[in-house]
């Protein structure tokens, strides 16, 4: 069991902001840590890390990592790091990446098979793709057999293809070593398929703490469809106008009467939705 009771002033947007995060988190969850740029996701994981002080407690079984001034090296806290921009070290293998954190040549191995990986153990990091670096920085994380995982936004820099690989493996590890984990996420999809339990922030607190269905779906099963999306151009055709919306990676045109057209601007923000229709699936 983690324990998290920890505050810290931070300097926001708006002016001071109050950092204060309790929570407990059981061994072996996959959290997923959400909310809106400057909520203070990446502070609270740099504090579990042991990167950045902040006052309170935290505590992971009967091991002690802050308590008051008293705070447990980064070394001791057993903590994996799995950062954006990978944070290789370029002048090593693949391998030696990972040796460098353990010498126990054994889970390297079994940590590159799991990743299919096997292969590209003496490459040099700037000889791979992004998603390939992005598993050797996945492995290296858990090399230490962290007790805590930490993951910050870890899939954002991939194309949306590499993205859904990367997230196959991350469960599967996750599978094999259920080491308790931390992920910065903002895309629903990607938390539904990994995460047990969704953590929200806003403003420095934890705002919403649920599991995935609880916290992403809005409609309650109501068979209403409502997508985000920008509106990129709109088109005046014979009679009628056509928005052209952008909704994650699709296009999408709605049709507009002449008074609805004078309503919206390119590139406005806009909700499409659809009511009073049974969806259908069909395989791709
Ligand atoms: N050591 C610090 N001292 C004071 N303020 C800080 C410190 N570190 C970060 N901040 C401020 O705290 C706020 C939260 O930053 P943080 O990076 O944690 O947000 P975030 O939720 O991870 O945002 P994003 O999604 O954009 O990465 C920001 O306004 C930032 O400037």
């Amino acid at each position: 069991m983690i324990k998290i009771d920890i505050s810290k002033q931070l300097h926001g947007s708006n002016g001071l902001m109050d950092l204060d995060i309790n929570a407990d988190i059981k061994q072996g969850e996959f959290i997923a840590l959400s909310g809106l740029s400057g909520s203070g996701k990446t502070t609270l994981l740099r504090i579990l890390a042991g990167l950045e002080e902040a006052s309170g407690k935290i505590s992971v079984d009967k091991e002690v990592w802050l308590d008051g001034k008293n705070s447990l090296s980064i070394q001791k806290r057993q903590i994996g790091f799995v950062f954006q921009d990978y944070a290789l070290f370029n002048n090593m293998s693949v391998e030696q990446n990972l040796l460098y954190v353990n010498k126990d040549k054994k889970l390297a191995n079994k940590l590159l098979e799991l990743t299919e990986l096997k292969q590209l153990a003496k490459r040099m990091p700037n000889t791979l793709s992004g998603g390939q670096k992005q598993r050797v920085s996945l492995c290296r994380a858990l090399m230490n057999s962290p007790k805590l995982l930490l993951m910050d936004e870890p899939l954002s820099a991939l194309d949306p293809n590499m993205r859904m690989k990367l997230q196959n493996e991350i469960l599967n590890l996750h599978k094999e070593f259920k080491t308790t984990t931390i992920m910065v996420s903002h895309e629903p999809s990607e938390i539904y398929r990994l995460a047990n339990r969704v953590l929200v922030m806003k403003q420095g607190k934890i705002i919403q703490d649920g599991n995935p269905t609880e916290v992403l779906l809005k409609t309650s099963g109501s068979q209403k469809f409502s997508f985000e999306g920008e509106i990129l151009d709109i088109i005046k055709t014979d009679v009628i106008y056509i928005a052209i919306i952008s909704i994650g990676q699709q296009l999408v045109e709605i049709v507009l009467c002449e008074d609805e057209a004078k309503e919206y601007k390119v590139g406005e923000k806009v909700r499409v939705g659809t009511k009073a229709f049974a969806p259908t699936l069909s395989k791709i």
